[in-house]
C-alpha cells in the first residue's frame, strides 16, 4: 500500500475489505505497535524493518485457556538461565495454554508472548517475549511449540484465532522486550540510544528507569509495572472509533432503508408511508443516528489525548497514564455497549431483510460485539474506570484539585434541574455531571459504610461493585455528551449545520436522559414537570430531525463497497439488489438441487428411485 501511517492505513483496509477481519488483522494492529511501544531501539532496529515488510508476520499471544482479564493470573513461564543467557518458556499446565489470539492458529510465524517472568527464583511479574514459532522457509511449526486454531466462532470467520503452547522452549536473552524493564546487561550503545531517545528526562530519571544490572540475571524494574500493559490501551483507544464506524455504518443501512421501504396504508385507501415516518421508527433510529455522531467524536478525542500521553511516557513522565487508562477502559467497554446493542436494533428495524446477509448488518455485529469482551472485557474495564473515580472522589473530599474532566466530582449534590421547555445544551450537561457525581459518590458511600462495618477493602469492592460500574458508566455517558455540546458550541459550523446538529446533540442528551430516568430522579433532581419537558423536546426532535435523516446518515461518506449492503445502496434500487443476490446465491446455480435425488425423491416417488436408492433404504 505504500501508506505509512498506521491509523490510515487501518482505514484504508477497512475501505478495502470492510469487517472482513484480515488474516493479518492483529500484525497491523498489535504486533507491529507492540514492537514500536515496548521494544528497546537495539531491538526495534532488528525487528521492525522485518515485520514492516511482512519477513515476520505476528500476534499479540496473552490470553491462556485459563486467564483472559487476569493478566497477573497468566501461568505461561519465561524463566532466565543465565548460563546460557536464555529464556525457557514453557506452558507447565492445560489452562496456560495461549488460546483466541487472532491470526495465531495458521498464519503468524512469530508472535509477542505475555508470560511471567522468572529470574534468580523470583516471579517478577507479566512480560512480552519475542518468539518464533514457524519455520520461515517452510512455515512449519517449529520443536518444542504446539499451535492450531481454535475452531468456529460467534463470527470472525475470517481470522484464524489459535491455540499456542511451549514445551520448555529456549529462545534468547535479547528476545524479552526489554524498553522498560531488562534481565541482563544493556549493551553501552543501548543506553547512549536510549538516553539520546529520551535526552531531555532528568539524570535521576534515567537512573531509576535504566540502572545497571548484572549479567547473573538481576532484574531491573521498570518505571510503572503497566506499561506493559501499552498496546492494550492504544487498541482500546482505538476501538472507541471502530464501534463508532460501525453503528454509523448500520444507521446509513437502516435509515436509507427506511426511507425507501413503504409499509402498510396509513388510513384507509391512503398510500402506504415510508417507514421513516413512524414515530416508533424514528424513536428506535434517530438516538442510534446522535449516538453515532457522539461516539465517533469521542473516539477522536480519546485517540488523541492516547497519543499525546503516550508521547509524554515516552519521555519519562507517566503522570498522565492512571487517567489514560481510566479514559480509554471506560470509553472502549461504554462505545461497544452502546454500538452493539445499536447494530442489533438497526438490523431489527430492516424487518426480515435486516436478518439477510444481503443487509450487511449481521457482518457489521459480528464485527463490533466482540469488542465488548476483547481488550479487556467490559465489565472489567469499567471497574477499572471506576477504581479511578473513586481516588479522585477520595482526593476531591480533601479539598485537592482535580485534573481536567473529573473536576465534577465531589460538587455539591444539594441543587435542583435548571430544565426547561427550551431544554438548553447547558442543563442537559448539568443532568449528566448530577447524575454521575451522585452515583460516584453514593458508590464511595457504599463502600465507606461496609468497610465501617468490618468488611475488608476487597469484600467492600465486590459488595460495592454495581454501584461501582452505575457510577463508571455514567461517567462514561456524562463524557460523551459534554463532548460533543463542545464540539457543537466549539465549532464554527454554518448556522444550518449548527442547527441540524445541535438538535441531533440535544437528542443525544434528552434520550438519555430519558432512557435512565430513575438515576436522573432518584434524588428529584428533575421534577415531573421537567420530564415531561423533555419527552416532548424528543418527539418534537424527531420531526426536526425527519427531513435531514437521509442527510446526516449520507454525510458519514461510506461508499457502498463498505457497506456491502443491498439495503442501504446510494442509489436506493434495494429491491433489484435483493432479487439479484438471491439470484446469485450459490445453491441458485442448479435448477434441481442434488440432495432431492437422494433425500426427496425417495420419499414423493419411491416407486421410481432407482435399485441402488431402494438398497440405500434398506
Ligand atoms: C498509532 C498506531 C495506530 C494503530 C491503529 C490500529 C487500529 C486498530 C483498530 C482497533 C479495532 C479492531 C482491532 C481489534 C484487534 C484486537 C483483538 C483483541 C486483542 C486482545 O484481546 S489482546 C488481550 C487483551 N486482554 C486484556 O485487555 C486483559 C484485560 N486485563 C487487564 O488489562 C488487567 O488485568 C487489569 C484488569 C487492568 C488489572 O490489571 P492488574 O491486576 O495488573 O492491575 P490492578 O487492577 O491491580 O490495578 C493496579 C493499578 O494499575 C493500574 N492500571 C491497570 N492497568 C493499567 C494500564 N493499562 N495503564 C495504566 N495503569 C493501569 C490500575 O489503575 C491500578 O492503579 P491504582 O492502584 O488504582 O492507582
Ligand atoms: C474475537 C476475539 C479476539 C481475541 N483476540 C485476542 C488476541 O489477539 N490476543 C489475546 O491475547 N487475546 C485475544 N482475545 C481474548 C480476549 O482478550 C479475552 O477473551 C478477554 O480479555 C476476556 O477475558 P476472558 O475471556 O478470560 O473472560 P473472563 O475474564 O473470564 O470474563 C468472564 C466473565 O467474568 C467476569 N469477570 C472477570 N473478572 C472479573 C472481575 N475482576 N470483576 C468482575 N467481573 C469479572 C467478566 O465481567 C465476564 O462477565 C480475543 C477474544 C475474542 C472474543
Amino acid at each position: 500500500m505504500g501508506i505509512t501511517d498506521m491509523q490510515e492505513a487501518f482505514y484504508y483496509r477497512e475501505c478495502a475489505a470492510a469487517h472482513e477481519n484480515s488474516p493479518l488483522g492483529l500484525h497491523y494492529a498489535m504486533f507491529l505497535p507492540t514492537i514500536n511501544k515496548q521494544a528497546t531501539p537495539e531491538q526495534k532496529k532488528k525487528w521492525l524493518p522485518l515485520a514492516e515488510n511482512y519477513k515476520m508476520i505476528g500476534t499479540y499471544a496473552q490470553t491462556e485457556l485459563g486467564h483472559g482479564t487476569f493478566i497477573r493470573g497468566l501461568e505461561t513461564t519465561a524463566t532466565y538461565d543465565p548460563k546460557t543467557k536464555e529464556f525457557i518458556l514453557d506452558s507447565p499446565t492445560l489452562t496456560s495454554k495461549k488460546y483466541w489470539p487472532g491470526c495465531l492458529g495458521k498464519t503468524s510465524n512469530h508472535c509477542v508472548v505475555m508470560a511471567q517472568l522468572y529470574t534468580q527464583g523470583k516471579s517478577h511479574g507479566p512480560h512480552m517475549f519475542m518468539v518464533q514459532i514457524r519455520s520461515m522457509e517452510d512455515h512449519s511449526v517449529l520443536p518444542g511449540i504446539e499451535v492450531g486454531v481454535i475452531g468456529n466462532k460467534f463470527g470472525y470467520g475470517t481470522n484464524d484465532n489459535g491455540f499456542l503452547s511451549f514445551d520448555k522452549l529456549r529462545i534468547p536473552r535479547e528476545n524479552m522486550l526489554m524498553r522498560y524493564s531488562q534481565v541482563g546487561r544493556i549493551p553501552r550503545e543501548n543506553m547512549l540510544m536510549r538516553y539520546s531517545q529520551v535526552s531531555r528526562i532528568p539524570r535521576e530519571n534515567m537512573l531509576m528507569r535504566y540502572s545497571q544490572v548484572h549479567e547473573d540475571g538481576t532484574y531491573v524494574k521498570p518505571q510503572n509495572a503497566k506499561l506493559a500493559y501499552g498496546s492494550m490501551v492504544l487498541i482500546r483507544s482505538s476501538i472507541v472509533s471502530d464501534a463508532a464506524r460501525g453503528l454509523a455504518q448500520a444507521c446509513v443501512i437502516s435509515i436509507r432503508y427506511s426511507a425507501v421501504r413503504r409499509q402498510t396504508e396509513a388510513y384507509p385507501g391512503g398510500e402506504e408511508p415510508q417507514i421513516l415516518d413512524y414515530q416508533t421508527q424514528q424513536y428506535r433510529l434517530f438516538p442510534l443516528l446522535a449516538s453515532a455522531y457522539s461516539l465517533q467524536l469521542a473516539g477522536k478525542y480519546v485517540f488523541n489525548t492516547y497519543l499525546e500521553v503516550n508521547d509524554q511516557i515516552e519521555k519519562g513522565n507517566l503522570e498522565s497514564m492512571p487517567e489514560l487508562h481510566a479514559l480509554s477502559a471506560g470509553l472502549k467497554a461504554f462505545s461497544t455497549y452502546e454500538a452493539s446493542a445499536g447494530i442489533e436494533v438497526c438490523r431489527i428495524c430492516c424487518g426480515g431483510h435486516g436478518y439477510s446477509q444481503a443487509s450487511g448488518l449481521p457482518k457489521i455485529y459480528v464485527d463490533v460485539v466482540p469488542g465488548c469482551t476483547y481488550e479487556g472485557e467490559n465489565t472489567v474495564m469499567m471497574l477499572q474506570t471506576a477504581r479511578y473515580l473513586m481516588k479522585c472522589y477520595s482526593r476531591a473530599k480533601q479539598g485537592q484539585k482535580l485534573p481536567g474532566f473529573v473536576q465534577y466530582i465531589g460538587q455539591n449534590l444539594n441543587k435542583k434541574s435548571c430544565m426547561s421547555e427550551e431544554v438548553a445544551l447547558g442543563c442537559l450537561v448539568m443532568a449528566y455531571e448530577h447524575r454521575a457525581a451522585r452515583l460516584v459518590e453514593a458508590a464511595a458511600m457504599r463502600m465507606q459504610s461496609l468497610i465501617q462495618g468490618g468488611k475488608k477493602q476487597h469484600e467492600a469492592w465486590n459488595g460495592s461493585s454495581v454501584q461501582l460500574f452505575w457510577a463508571a458508566k455514567a461517567h462514561c455517558h456524562l463524557f460523551c455528551v459534554k463532548n460533543f455540546v463542545d464540539a457543537i458550541q466549539a465549532k464554527s459550523l454554518s448556522s444550518k449545520t449548527v442547527t441540524v446538529m445541535k438538535s441531533v446533540c440535544q437528542l443525544y442528551g434528552v434520550h438519555g436522559i430519558l432512557e435512565n430516568l430513575g438515576e436522573f430522579m432518584q434524588d428529584g433532581f428533575f421534577s415531573g414537570e421537567q420530564v415531561g419537558y423533555l419527552q416532548r423536546k424528543m418527539l418534537a426532535l424527531f420531526e426536526n430531525i425527519r427531513p435531514n435523516a437521509v442527510a446526516l446518515v449520507d454525510a458519514f461518506d461510506y461508499p457502498d463497497m463498505v457497506l456491502g449492503s443491498c439495503l442501504g445502496r446510494y442509489d436506493g434500487q434495494v429491491y433489484q439488489a435483493l432479487y439479484d443476490y438471491a439470484k446469485s446465491a450459490p445453491m441458485n446455480q442448479t435448477e434441481i438441487h442434488s440432495t432431492y435425488y437422494k433425500h426427496l425423491k425417495p420419499l414423493i416417488n419411491p416407486e421410481t428411485t432407482s435399485d441402488a436408492m431402494q438398497f440405500a433404504k434398506l
